[in-house]
């Protein structure tokens, strides 16, 4: 093999982590031709729409996983946290690149925190789960649907649709818009989603030339990190209608995994961690995930089935 091509979306930041993968996969392998190969998504196209309505995150990578099954790219990447819990037939992921700065970023031009805001004020974020966590601790804010890539949320903030709005620190981090962060919240303030920050390299289960070279970019803590939280969300069956947050440290080999479901309201948050040895990173994720169904969380998954029919 002398050749790989990359798919990848079109957005800024997309192509950002699909060159970041390539970059790191020449260097692997010295005097491979690494080539991108952009597409168009669903997910890109219809971007004022709620993505429960258009068919959810799956939306983003469809068009990826198709390009590497019908033999048109070899490798795709993606953000882990675009990922569904279950890949389709045929697909893996046998790497995912050092995890970036998971936490999510506040950003506004008249307050430095969330607990600054007065009430009333308009918070915008699509996703479920910055909406449960931040509406939990603070009732007092209106959250206000927000979609669009990277620069599209800004540029919406600017125009003073906002007062705030949440962002994930490593899309800005990329981007070099990392001056635009007023505050990285901690993960007692915002539960990371399952993978945020994480680049994860997808292929054909059956193309073994591949998955050894992608194996020589993985990074083992990542790695651990990843299954634990993967293996939770598997467990909570967790889609993106659902307000799930899902987050694992490492110190050595001491493995932390903490989780949560809520009500996107606020109103009811579920919450469970699990700590333990990190060769058992799959069995803590689970463990974390069981116990939040049996806590409350199976009762608030089966409402959101019904509410969104
Ligand atoms: N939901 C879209 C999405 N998917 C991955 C990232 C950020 C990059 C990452 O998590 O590595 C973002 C943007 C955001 O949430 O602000």
């Amino acid at each position: 093999m002398n050749r790989l091509r990359i798919a990848t979306r079109r957005s800024k930041l997309a192509l950002w982590q699909a060159q970041f993968a390539a970059d790191q996969l020449s260097r692997a392998r010295p005097g491979l031709a690494v080539e991108l190969v952009p597409l168009s998504t669903r997910g890109d196209e219809f971007q004022s729409a709620p993505l429960s309505e258009i068919g959810g995150k799956g939306l983003f990578i469809k068009e990826l996983e198709r390009a590497i099954l019908a033999g048109e790219a070899d490798i795709a990447v993606h953000s882990m946290k675009d990922l569904p819990a279950h890949l389709p037939d045929g697909l893996r992921v046998p790497a995912v690149l050092a995890r970036h700065d998971p936490r999510d970023a506040f950003i506004s031009h008249q307050y430095a925190s969330p607990a600054d805001m007065p009430a009333g004020s308009v918070l915008g974020t699509s996703s479920l789960r910055r909406q449960c966590l931040m509406k939990q601790q603070y009732p007092q804010l209106t959250v206000r649907f927000l979609r669009g890539n990277v620069q599209t949320r800004l540029a919406k903030l600017d125009a003073g649709e906002y007062d705030a709005i949440i962002l994930a620190a490593s899309g800005l981090d990329r981007m070099d818009l990392n001056e635009r962060i007023r505050r990285r919240l901690s993960p007692e303030e915002s539960l990371p989603s399952v993978g945020q920050g994480t680049i994860g390299i997808e292929c054909r289960e059956d193309d073994h030339e591949i998955i050894e070279l992608l194996q020589a970019v993985n990074d083992a803590e990542t790695w651990t990190r990843t299954s634990a939280e993967r293996a939770m969300n598997a467990t909570l069956e967790g889609s993106c209608s659902v307000p799930i947050a899902g987050y694992a440290e490492l110190d050595g080999q001491a493995l932390r995994i903490r989780g949560m479901v809520g009500w996107p309201d606020g109103s009811q948050v579920v919450r469970a961690e699990r700590q333990g040895d990190a060769s058992e990173a799959t069995a803590l994720g689970d463990a974390v995930g069981r116990e939040i169904l049996a806590a409350g969380g199976r009762e608030i998954l089966k409402r959101l089935a019904e509410d969104h029919g």
